[in-house]
């Protein structure tokens, strides 16, 4: 089976004064939450959504998805954890409490606040983590990386012909992922900032699925104006939801 586990269970502190989480802000004419469920509720080889986020949230989430997706049989809402890797971890444990697993079956974890999906990297994340058992999205590097682990000197500045920058989604062969996240330290765990590391740090192979750079991750007040932006930019399709494609690719950075 393929799940699809939309991350929402943070509280989007760097997103400043705004009366509720990032994720249930509007975009376009709905929330950002829903644009991003609908990419992965319209996918025909997704078997079901799993859409985790804080306890507190639990009602309003539910009720945004019977408003904008009525009576939709194969989308859950669960709570979350307190670090994004706890929130996976808590899908995880919703899919083994309710289904009969096995080695094959395949998680697709991606933010709720990356609502410019498509539906490509989401099939090509399928057909990577069925082939590797792990893949995660990613682009080139425009910037060159600066390593400083001091926060005054540089220590190194790495070719930045092997430089990505990883987005979502990020998926995983799910039994895999579980035996990997249970054999980090507590130290470790904490130190992730995604959960593609999770292989890495037991030496697991991760492929990696060409994203886009419109795939923007909302962070910040101005991610939101991007986002607006690429919404009402009168070249790019976004009403066609069910293959989340646009007609003009305005931002692609090229052919691999
Ligand atoms: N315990 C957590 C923390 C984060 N997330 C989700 O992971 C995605 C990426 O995280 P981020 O952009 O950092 O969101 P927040 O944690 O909400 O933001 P901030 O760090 O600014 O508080 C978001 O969709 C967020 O809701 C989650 O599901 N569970
Ligand atoms: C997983 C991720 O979106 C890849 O870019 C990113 O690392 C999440 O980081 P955040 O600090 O939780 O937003």
């Amino acid at each position: 089976m393929i799940f699809a586990a939309i991350l929402a269970g943070g509280v989007g502190n760097r997103m400043g004064e705004v009366d509720k989480p990032k994720q249930f802000l509007t975009l376009g004419d709905k929330p950002i939450l829903i644009q991003t469920v609908e990419k992965f509720y319209l996918n025909s080889r997704i078997d079901e959504v799993i859409v985790l986020c804080h306890k507190y949230w639990l009602n309003h989430t539910k009720d945004l998805i019977e408003d904008y997706i009525p009576n939709a049989e194969n989308i859950v809402v669960v709570e979350g954890g307190e670090l994004r890797n706890d929130t996976i971890m808590n899908a995880v444990k919703y899919i083994e409490d309710n289904h009969e697993l096995s080695e094959d079956d395949i998680i697709i974890t991606h933010d709720s606040v990356r609502p410019f999906v498509t539906h490509r990297i989401i099939m090509e994340n399928i057909e990577k983590t069925q082939e590797v058992g792990a893949c995660d999205t990613v682009i080139p590097a425009t910037d060159t990386i600066v390593v400083c682990h001091d926060g005054n000197i540089i220590s190194d500045i790495p070719n930045r012909n092997y430089m990505y920058q990883g987005q979502t989604p990020q998926s995983f062969k799910i039994l895999k992922l579980k035996e990997c996240f249970n054999k980090l330290s507590d130290e470790d765990k904490r130190s992730l900032s995604d959960a593609a590391k999770i292989f890495v740090l037991n030496g697991e192979e991760v492929a990696i699925v060409k994203g886009e750079v419109f795939n923007i991750k909302i962070t910040y007040p101005y991610d939101l104006k991007v986002a607006n932006t690429i919404i009402d930019d009168a070249k790019l399709n976004i009403s066609d939801a069910e293959t989340g494609e646009y007609k003009v690719n305005l931002y692609d950075f090229g052919e691999e």
